[in-house]
């Protein structure tokens, strides 16, 4: 469900005691004791219009965790609120993201970046040198493995891009991200900019009246998560549910870039996105035409789409087995300790960073989205004392486990789903 559909709730769970202000019918965001009036800047808002989610709220930790630098330099709040008593562990929290900026943290390495792009088109490069050169048919499948690694290798740069964390620009590194995402990888990559950042705002997240949860992990054929349920109904999706972990792996695998692509092809109206998607595609073809026939370009693009499928495992792994909140009881717990139940951790040695794009530690991901990469084991350190010293759990396993926790859960969510029509 696109984020432009979320609406504002009732007000009944305000922080504040400044009624009045609240029954005006403006927009109002708190930050820091301050109510900012949104009301006309919900629609530009660069952040897009889940915004509107914490009109009402207290929204401060989740709008520093995201960046907005000197933001608000330029607005007079209208009025002011009484916060409410933090719980120790997010003070840490908050300390974490200032004592990471002033170690320079959220600072972009361009030699780190450089190295990056070498190493994505140094792929690019090998797929086509490989058709070029050879006319054998198992180095030909061979460059297919390798344009899997270089569509996952420009993902994770155009994943920070959509963050702004390159270019620290939301103009260059959007338009940075056209070229890795769209031209690169052959999605929108602003839908799905658009579905991250709900993403982030409200993981895991599922309102059931209004039939919404967070898009990108909310699929229409398997139910990870009984607050799931109430999304699905039908015969169709109930024999979906009931098969769903032996469906897993293989839809993952083979229908997940195919899905992702024509999921974002269907909404997208964006005419620079249509530019970079004919793009993408006419370099796509140049590429399959050099195979010798029909036969090797099918399985060429097969195995590269597979492999590639393979690697959408690391990111829904890190949620499937995790908490799912029902949006009322979202705005209840802090948004730290709220991303925390949230998320998982992919334990990997450090050689193997560069295969996780640093998304192995989702955690300190989701905390501060902002936070660079190359920071992110480092950060972990913290993060998991803060959690240990107040009881949090900080949870983290290998791959292997984390994929057989989410079997079993999808297997114990199937089979307690009962069949419903709406
Ligand atoms: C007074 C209220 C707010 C104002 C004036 C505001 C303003 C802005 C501005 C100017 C940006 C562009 C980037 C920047 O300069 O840092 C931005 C980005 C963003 N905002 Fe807000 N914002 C507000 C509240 C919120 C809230 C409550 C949320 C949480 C849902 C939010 C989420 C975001 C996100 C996710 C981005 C994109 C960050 C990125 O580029 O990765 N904002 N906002």
């Amino acid at each position: 469900m696109p984020p432009t559909e979320l609406r504002s709730r009732d007000t009944s769970q305000l922080v504040t005691e400044s009624d009045d202000l609240l029954k005006s019918g403006k927009k109002l965001v708190g930050v820091n004791g301050n109510w900012y009036d949104v009301t006309n800047f919900i629609k530009i808002h660069p952040g897009g219009p889940i915004i509107e989610e914490f009109v009402g709220k207290d929204a401060t930790d989740v709008f520093l965790s995201n960046g907005h630098k000197g933001v608000l330099k330029r607005w007079r709040p209208v009025g002011t609120y009484q916060m409410k008593e933090r719980h120790p562990a997010d003070k840490e929290f908050v300390e974490l993201l200032n004592l990471f900026k002033s170690k320079g943290w959220f600072e972009t390495s361009w030699t780190f970046y450089a190295g990056k792009l070498l190493f994505v088109y140094s792929l690019w490069t090998i797929v086509w040198g490989t058709l070029l050169l050879s006319e054998n048919f198992y180095a030909h499948m061979a460059a297919g493995v390798v344009l899997a690694f270089f569509w996952q290798q420009t993902g994770f740069l155009m994943h920070e891009c959509m963050h702004t964390t390159v270019f620290r620009n939301g103009f260059r590194d959007r338009f940075a991200g056209l070229i890795l995402g769209t031209f690169n990888f052959g999605f929108s990559a602003h839908w799905w900019r658009d579905e991250h950042i709900v993403h982030h705002m409200m993981t895991n997240t599922v309102d059931s009246e209004r039939r919404f949860a967070d898009p990108q992990m909310w699929e229409s054929v398997w139910a990870q998560n009984e607050k799931l349920y109430p999304l699905f109904g039908g015969l169709l999706q109930w024999c979906l549910v009931k098969i769903q972990h032996f469906t897993f792996i293989p839809m993952v695998t083979f229908i997940g870039r195919a899905e992702i692509i024509f999921d974002s092809y269907r909404v997208e109206r964006r005419w620079y996105e249509w530019i970079a998607i004919v793009g993408h595609w006419c370099w796509m073809i140049l590429m399959l035409s050099l195979l010798p026939n029909w036969k090797e370009r099918i399985f060429f693009y097969c195995i590269a789409a597979s492999v590639e499928g393979v690697f959408h495992f690391q990111l829904i792994l890190s949620h499937y087995c995790k908490e799912f909140n029902e949006v009322s009881e979202f705005h209840k717990d802090s948004w730290y300790r709220f991303q925390i139940g949230s998320n998982m951790n992919i334990d990997s040695p450090t050689w193997l960073d560069w295969y996780y794009g640093g998304l192995n530690y989702h955690i300190e991901h989701h905390l501060y989205p902002l936070l660079g990469r190359r920071h992110l084991r480092e950060a972990s350190k913290y993060v998991r004392k803060v959690c240990e010293k107040y009881d949090i759990e900080y949870d983290s396993c290998s791959m292997t486990r984390a994929l057989i926790r989410t079997l079993s859960h999808l297997k114990t969510c199937g089979t307690h789903y009962k069949l419903s029509f709406y």
